[in-house]
């Protein structure tokens, strides 16, 4: 790396430090979907950086923190198989933001998904908080894309919040950089 660069990249990484003495800002969110949708692949790329294939299935819950630009963010990363969809509600209550993330090449599960998804919105203590759906998985051949996902989810159903949804793949780390944009984006100020 040249001198210039490796100071430019001090100096940036001193500016967030200084930053985010004055500018602390925290959110709280939580990542719901089915069990094999890559919440906690999700949660590992966003905090380490690295993608690995060996998570094993998430039993009840995990919470992992990150800063990033200034600002903390806590994630509840929940079990997506059928015995913890219980738990989704009470960690979803008072968070930033409810990130849905869907295997979005598993055509098969999508209408579960869809049930699942609207069966938790449903629910009056989640009113009114962001909603950021992610179609996981867009580098496996046949994955629905943002428009088709829209549609499958019945997303346009859902009007009483903000809905965004991105298309991402973890394993190739695309779109990873948007939503972490529009995560610390929705951060209590
Ligand atoms: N091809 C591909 N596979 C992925 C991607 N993200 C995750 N996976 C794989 O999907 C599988 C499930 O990932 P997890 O992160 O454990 O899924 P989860 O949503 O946390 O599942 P539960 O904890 O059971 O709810 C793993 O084998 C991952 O390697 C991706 O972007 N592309
Ligand atoms: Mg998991």
């Amino acid at each position: 790396m040249p001198p210039t660069s490796g100071i430019l990249a001090w100096f940036t990484s001193w500016l967030d430090w200084l930053r985010s003495l004055f500018f602390k800002r925290e959110m709280e969110l939580s990542l719901v979907g089915l069990n094999k949708g890559g919440k906690s692949t999700l949660v590992q790329v966003l905090t380490t950086g690295q993608y690995t294939e060996d998570t094993i299935p998430t039993v009840g819950f995990n919470m992992r923190k990150m800063t990033k630009g200034g600002v903390t963010i806590k994630m509840w990363d929940l079990g997506g198989q059928q015995r913890f969809r219980n738990l989704w509600e009470r960690y979803c209550r008072g968070v930033q933001a409810i990130v849905f993330v869907v295997d979005a090449a598993d055509l098969d599960n999508v209408p579960m998904a869809q049930r699942e998804l609207h069966s938790l919105l449903e629910k009056p203590s989640l009113k009114s908080i962001p909603l950021l759906v992610l179609g996981n998985k867009n580098d496996l051949p046949g994955a629905l894309g943002v428009q088709q996902l829209t549609d499958a989810l019945n997303l346009k159903a859902l009007t009483d919040r903000e809905v965004c949804i991105y298309s991402i793949s973890c394993k190739r780390q695309n779109n990873i950089d948007v939503t972490l944009e529009w995560l610390t984006k929705h951060a209590k100020s």
